[in-house]
């Protein structure tokens, strides 16, 4: 028998999934995801994650009984374990989904490369975004491609599926003993179920104040789809959601209802478009897409880092975005982009600390989008302007009556009007008012951030001076790339210098 093992990984579903599908028309199959301690110690993974991946796993064990067949849940090594499988079936064909992860997971692929070459096992990759690997193998622009691939059908299961049990027991995953050292009490909930959900929501009625109110940490979390852990652990499949989105914006009558459909499919094109530099550049984990940023590379603060990981830098916006980070596991993308600012260019921390910290408290974590957006945030990816957020400025645009900040920072409870922007500017009769004492206070900023920031301005100015860094606008790039979607089906004659660079 040459049994068909499909490997789950980020792609915990069976509607649209092209290893489940292609093994199930190939001969008899077994369904296997694998828990590998390692993965779960490094500095960018949590306990918050594992509590999505194990839900979405429950999730998927119904999904494949509804089909006749199981998931087996085992925990190690997958060499080890392709290893036993090998040795009880004889001939296998592993089938699973291409990864765009960390170095870690990418370390761990090779060595399942390997190990497939000398065992004599062939390995089918197939692709569940729209990026190409290598890409050279890609015809046409990025742009072209990801139009036709999300234009294609999904994939199909066959009636009959002759699903394969393993004697070995599987994991069971209901009784769950971790512990969280960073507890995420309003965590979203995994499985394809709650995407579905989350979804269906979505498009039929949150979708409508999509446009004009994702920036706002008040109105973001109901204005935004919530799709982001649900994509990133596969429960749902981008093609999927791309579809659906296109079917409903063509339906839609309203034009302001249209134009926030039209925000949120740029925002699927753009999960791609950081995917695939990702892709191409997997170093961006810890070396500056531009290399000469590593000049610049200042020395590690513990005392800012600890401040700014825990919401005490004395900057309210910021620590108040934090703490809601901490306890929910997501945060809008114009406040992610604000604490990478915070860290980076005011307190002057190294970007790698900054980016593991982030990926550790965000359930959404996906390796291809996070690190060239930290990459991006802190001036390291490309040579634009740059993005400095100032918290004082967000605050009073985002939060105008303080109540997204008094919400989050107890210790401002009592504090009113323009004092909420800028605490530590309070007479000390206030500050006692406001019930401050040597226990119970809110800390003074760590730095001036006019200062820092003109350090930082004037050191990056001179090293593109010096290296002829030319600025580019990526975001005009993107933005002319995503408009021209109707022209998919004709050859791009523009020049296409930005997207070669993958
Ligand atoms: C420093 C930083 C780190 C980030 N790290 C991650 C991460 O680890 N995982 C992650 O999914 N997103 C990340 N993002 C992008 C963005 O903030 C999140 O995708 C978004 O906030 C998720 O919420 P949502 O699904 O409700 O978003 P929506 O606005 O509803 O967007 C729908 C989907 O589009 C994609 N998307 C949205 N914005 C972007 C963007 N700017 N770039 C690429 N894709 C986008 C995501 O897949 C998202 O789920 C990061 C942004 C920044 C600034």
């Amino acid at each position: 028998m040459n049994l068909q093992v499909v490997w789950f990984k980020r792609d915990l579903r069976t509607v649209d999934h092209q290893a489940l599908a292609a093994a199930s028309k190939t001969g008899p199959v077994l369904c296997v995801y694998v828990v590998e301690p390692g993965y779960w110690q490094l500095p960018d993974t949590s306990n918050r994650q594992w509590q999505f991946v194990r839900e979405s796993l429950i999730d998927l064990q119904e999904q494949l009984q509804r089909l006749g067949g199981a998931l087996w849940i085992t925990q190690g090594n997958v060499v080890e374990t392709l290893t036993r499988l090998k040795q009880r079936f004889g001939t296998l064909t592993l089938h699973s989904h291409e990864e765009q992860g960390n170095s870690w997971t990418f370390e761990r692929d090779k060595a399942v490369k390997r190990w497939c070459h000398s065992n004599g096992v062939v390995w089918h990759e197939y692709a569940q975004f729209g990026v190409v690997r290598p890409v050279k193998r890609r015809e046409g622009s990025f742009h072209e491609h990801w139009f036709a691939y999300m234009s294609q059908p999904q994939a199909e299961l066959p009636s009959e599926i002759d699903f394969v049990t393993f004697d070995e027991p599987s994991i069971n995953l209901a009784v769950d003993v971790t512990q969280d050292e960073y507890p995420c009490r309003k965590r979203q909930s995994g499985g394809r179920t709650q995407a579905l959900a989350t979804l269906t929501s979505f498009l039929t009625r949150r979708s409508e104040r999509y446009h004009g109110s994702i920036s706002s940490p008040l109105t973001a979390p109901t204005a935004c789809s919530r799709l982001s852990p649900y994509l990133a652990y596969g429960c749902i499949s981008l093609k999927e959601l791309v579809q659906q989105t296109d079917a409903i914006q063509e339906r839609t009558v309203n034009s302001y209802w249209r134009r926030s459909l039209n925000d949120f499919a740029k925002r699927l094109w753009w999960h791609c478009y950081f995917t695939q530099r990702f892709e191409s550049h997997c170093y961006m984990e810890n070396r500056p897409l531009v290399p000469q940023m590593a000049q610049l590379e200042p020395a590690f603060d513990a005392v800012k880092f600890e401040a700014w990981k825990h919401g005490r830098t004395g900057w309210p916006m910021v620590d108040a975005c934090m703490r809601y980070l901490h306890h929910h596991g997501w945060i809008n993308f114009r406040m992610r982009a604000m604490l990478v600012s915070a860290a980076t260019y005011s307190l002057g921390l190294p970007w790698q600390p900054v980016a593991k910290w982030l990926a550790k408290l965000f359930v959404d974590y996906e390796p291809g989008i996070h690190y060239p957006q930290v990459q991006m945030q802190s001036g390291q990816a490309s040579n634009s302007i740059l993005r400095i957020y100032n918290p004082v400025m967000q605050a009073q645009r985002l939060d105008p009556d303080g109540v997204f900040v008094k919400r989050w920072i107890p210790e401002l409870q009592h504090v009113e009007g323009a004092w909420l922007f800028e605490p530590w500017q309070m007479p000390n009769k206030l500050k006692q008012q406001a019930g401050w004492n040597d226990d119970f206070f809110y800390p003074e900023p760590l730095v001036d951030f006019e200062q820092s920031h003109r350090q930082i301005k004037a050191a990056i100015a001179e090293l593109r001076t010096r290296y002829n860094l030319q600025p580019a606008d990526r975001n005009k790039e993107r933005r002319r790339q995503f408009a021209s979607r109707k022209k998919r089906t004709t050859k791009s004659t523009s020049n296409d210098n930005q997207l070669s660079l993958f």
